[in-house]
C-alpha cells in the first residue's frame, strides 16, 4: 500500500438526512481526515436520530452506474463499505471489487441501526460473508461479529476476542473486534490479523458518557479507511483512527442534533485552527484597505500607529541599512542589542506559551520562542566573528524589562498585544527596507536587482514569509481576545501595544545616537 497525502477514497452505503451515519458521516469523516471523498449511494434511507422510517433501495443497476462512472474516471484509492441492504446489492458490489479493486477496503457489515431498524436483509447473511474474502479489513460491531459465525453475542471481551480470531482465520481477513456494545466502563478494540495469534492493537479506554453515538461504526470504519490510505499501515490506522473517534465522542454533546442518539463531532479537532483560519481570511488584503475600513482591534491599533511608521522612516536606521550607509560599528551595536533583546523576547514569548489558554496558541508562542532562540545563536556566532563588545543600552533593559513583566505578570491579552509590535513592525520594516533599498539603487543607475551591499544578507532575513505568517496569526490572537475581553483589558492591551512600538523605535534608533555621540557629530550614517 503506498501511502497518499490525500487519499481518493469512495464510501458505498445508504444515507442519513440528520447527516450522522451512513454517506454522510463517511463523506464528513474521510475530509476532516485530509481525504477526498465521493459516494455510490446503495438506499436512501428515512432516518433521524431517534430511528430508521423507511429504506428505499437505490436499483441494482444504478448503483452499478455510479460505481463505474466512478471507475470511469478517478483512481480509488481505499472504498469503505456501509449498508448493502440486499443480496443483489451485494453481488453488484463484489462484481465491481472484482474487476476494480482498490488497494484499501474497509467493510463495514451494517445489519442494524444502533437506534433500531433492519438495515440488511435476513437472507443477506452468506452474501455478506462470500463478501469478505474480497476485503482487507472487516469492522463488525458484537452482534454483527456473532451473526458473521453463526453464534451467540460475546458477552465478555475475551470471548470477542476470540470471534474475532476465528473469523480472520476463516475468510483470511483482518477483523476490527470493537468492544462498544459490552456493558461496563471499558471500551475496547482490537485488530486481529490472519496467521497472528496476539492482536496487532489492542487499545482500551474508559466509557466517553454520552446518548450521542449514533454513526460511530460508519466513522471509525472510514476513519480507519482513509487513514490506511494516508500511512500506508493498518495499526497506525487504527490507533489514530480511534484516537480520533474519541475526541468527537467526546465533543458530540456540543452539537446538539435531534432528540435521540446524536451525532459524533467530526471537525472536533479543527476547532481552533478554524477560528484562527477564518479570522485570517476574514482580514482584508492590503494595509490601505484596512485603513478605510478600521474595524477589527489590530486595524485600530495600526492605523493609530501611523506616525510612529513615518518617523521609523524618516529615522537613521532604516534609511541607513536600506541604502549601505549606515556605519559598520553602528550595525554590529544594533546586532549585540538585538543579541540581548532576542534573548529575552524568546523568554517573553516561552512565558506566553506557558500562560496560554489554548493548545494551538501555545504551540504558536512555543515556536515563535524556538525561533527566536535559534535567531540568537546566529547572531552570537555574526558578534563574537566581529569580536563586538555586547553588552545590554539602557534602552533595551527598558524594552526587555517590559516584556518580561507584562507576559509575566499581566493579563495574558496585555501580554500578546506587547509582543505584537515587534513581530508586526519587524515584517513591515522588512517591505520597507526592500522599497527604499531599490529606490536607492534606482538612483543610483542601478537596475534595483540586488548589486553588492554590504548588509544584503541581512536585509533578505527580515523578509521572511514565516515570520510574516506568524505575526500575521499573533495578530489574529490579539482580535480573538479583544472581542471578548472587558474595555479595561481592551483599554490595557492598547496601551501595552503602543508602548512597545514606541520602544521599537527607539531600539532602532538608538545605536545611530550612540555612534553620534562617539563621533561628537553626524546621523551615525555615512555620507
Ligand atoms: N460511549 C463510548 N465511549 C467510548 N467509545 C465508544 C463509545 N461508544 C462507542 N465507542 C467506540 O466507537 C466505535 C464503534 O463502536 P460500536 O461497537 O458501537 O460500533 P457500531 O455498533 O458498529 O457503531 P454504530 O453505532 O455506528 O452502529 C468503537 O471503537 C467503540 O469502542
Ligand atoms: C445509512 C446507514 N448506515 C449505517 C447506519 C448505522 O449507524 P448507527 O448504528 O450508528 O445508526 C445507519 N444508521 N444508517
Amino acid at each position: 500500500m503506498e501511502p497518499r497525502r490525500t487519499p481518493r477514497v469512495l464510501s458505498i452505503a445508504g444515507t442519513d438526512p440528520t447527516g450522522g451515519a451512513g454517506q454522510h458521516a463517511d463523506l464528513k469523516t474521510v475530509a476532516v481526515l485530509g481525504g477526498y471523498g465521493m459516494s455510490a449511494i446503495t438506499a436512501i434511507v428515512v432516518q433521524n436520530t431517534q430511528g430508521v422510517e423507511a429504506v428505499h433501495p437505490v436499483p441494482v443497476s444504478v448503483l452499478s452506474e455510479q460505481l463505474e462512472a466512478v471507475s470511469r474516471d478517478v483512481t480509488v484509492d481505499a472504498v469503505k463499505i456501509g449498508m448493502l441492504g440486499s443480496v443483489p446489492v451485494i453481488e453488484a458490489v463484489s462484481q465491481w471489487l472484482g474487476d476494480h479493486r482498490p488497494p484499501v477496503v474497509v467493510l463495514d457489515p451494517v445489519m442494524v441501526a444502533t437506534a433500531g431498524g433492519r438495515l440488511l436483509d435476513d437472507d443477506a447473511e452468506d452474501a455478506i460473508r462470500k463478501l469478505l474474502e474480497l476485503a482487507d479489513l472487516v469492522t463488525p460491531n458484537l452482534p454483527e461479529l456473532a451473526v458473521l459465525l453463526g453464534e451467540e453475542v460475546a458477552a465478555d471481551w475475551a470471548t470477542a476476542l476470540d470471534q474475532g480470531h476465528r473469523l480472520a482465520e476463516a475468510h483470511r481477513v483482518r477483523v476490527l473486534v470493537k468492544g462498544g456494545h459490552l456493558p461496563g466502563e471499558d471500551t475496547p478494540d482490537a485488530l486481529i490479523e490472519p496467521g497472528r495469534p496476539e492482536p496487532a492493537v489492542e487499545v482500551h479506554a474508559p466509557r466517553v458518557e454520552t446518548r450521542n453515538t449514533h454513526g460511530t461504526g460508519c466513522s471509525l470504519s472510514s476513519a480507519v479507511a482513509v487513514l490506511a490510505a494516508r500511512t500506508g499501515e493498518w495499526p497506525a490506522a487504527v490507533r489514530a483512527g480511534r484516537q480520533w473517534l474519541r475526541g468527537a465522542l467526546l465533543a458530540a454533546d456540543r452539537l446538539e442534533v435531534g432528540h435521540g442518539n446524536g451525532p459524533v463531532h467530526h471537525g472536533h479537532h479543527l476547532d481552533d485552527l478554524l477560528e484562527q483560519a477564518v479570522a485570517e481570511w476574514s482580514r482584508p488584503e492590503t494595509e490601505d484597505e484596512a485603513e478605510d475600513t478600521g474595524t477589527s482591534f489590530t486595524r485600530q491599533l495600526w492605523n493609530e500607529s501611523g506616525d510612529l511608521r513615518e518617523r521609523i522612516r524618516g529615522g537613521s536606521f532604516v534609511p541607513g541599512l536600506a541604502d549601505g550607509s549606515l556605519p559598520r560599528e553602528v550595525f554590529l551595536d544594533y546586532l549585540a542589542q538585538d543579541l540581548i533583546y532576542l534573548q529575552d523576547y524568546s523568554r517573553a514569548l516561552a512565558q506566553l506559551a506557558v500562560r496560554a489558554p489554548r493548545e494551538s496558541w501555545r504551540a504558536l508562542f512555543a515556536a515563535g520562542s524556538a525561533g527566536c532562540a535559534e535567531e540568537t545563536a546566529t547572531l552570537h556566532k555574526t558578534l563574537v566573528e566581529a569580536d563586538a563588545p555586547v553588552q545590554s543600552t539602557e534602552v533595551t533593559d527598558e524594552y526587555t524589562d517590559f516584556l518580561l513583566a507584562t507576559t509575566q505578570s499581566r493579563d495574558w491579552a496585555v501580554g500578546v498585544a506587547a509582543v505584537l509590535p515587534c513581530y508586526w513592525l519587524y515584517a513591515w520594516i522588512g517591505t520597507e527596507l526592500d522599497r527604499q533599498r531599490r529606490a536607492a539603487q534606482v538612483q543610483d543607475g542601478h537596475d534595483g536587482s540586488g548589486g553588492a551591499h554590504p548588509y544584503a544578507a541581512w536585509l533578505d532575513s527580515y523578509s521572511d514569509p514565516a515570520f510574516a505568517e506568524a505575526g500575521e496569526r499573533v495578530r489574529a490572537v490579539v482580535d480573538d481576545l479583544a472581542r471578548t475581553a472587558d474595555p479595561a483589558t481592551v483599554d490595557h492591551m492598547r496601551r501595552a501595544f503602543h508602548r512597545a512600538c514606541e520602544l521599537e523605535f527607539r531600539f532602532f534608533e538608538d545605536p545611530c545616537l550612540r555612534g553620534r555621540a562617539r563621533n561628537g557629530s553626524g546621523d551615525g550614517r555615512e555620507t
